[in-house]
């Protein structure tokens, strides 16, 4: 399976951590950068990294900046993106179960190496769950522009 990875220069430590832990398990990684940490705008990542999944060459995206704030933000403008900031592993587990969240954002200032791959891989092992839960993601649909 494709996923797209990216992040500004206040992610990029966490991202090579992750993105070799996902091609570990077996994940096709489209790399859409940073690839230093000379400083970027976590916006035009987020674009790049959107454009993968909503085009549909790759399912789903981790997206990474110093918080996850402002990279989550930018991703949630673009239509058809569900972004959850994640932090613990019950939460990234539930955004998959009931929000079928397509991209799942961290900070790389926030949350260390190992618990990032536990928490990216809850997501991972999660299934939405459908149900009431397809009413709900029709009404954020509903509200994009
Ligand atoms: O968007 C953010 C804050 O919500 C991210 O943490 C950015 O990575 C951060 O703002 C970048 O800050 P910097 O001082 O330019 O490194």
């Amino acid at each position: 399976m494709k996923v797209v990875i990216g992040c500004d220069h206040g992610g990029f430590e966490l991202k090579e951590v992750l993105s070799a832990h996902l091609k570990d398990k077996g994940f096709d990684v489209v790399d859409v950068g940073t690839y230093d940490t000379n400083s970027v705008d976590y916006p035009d990542i987020a674009q790049k990294a959107c454009e993968e999944v909503t085009s549909g060459r790759c399912e789903w995206g981790v997206l990474i900046c110093g918080t996850g704030i402002g990279i989550s933000i930018a991703a949630n403008k673009v239509n058809g993106i569900r972004c959850a900031l994640v932090s613990n592993e019950y939460s990234a587990e539930m955004t998959k179960r009931h929000n079928n969240a397509n991209m799942v954002a961290f900070g790389g200032r926030v949350t260390g190496p190992d618990l990032a791959k536990h928490i990216l891989d809850a997501y991972v092992g999660a299934e939405f769950e459908g149900g009431r839960h397809e009413k709900r993601i029709e009404k954020i649909s509903a509200l994009e522009g």
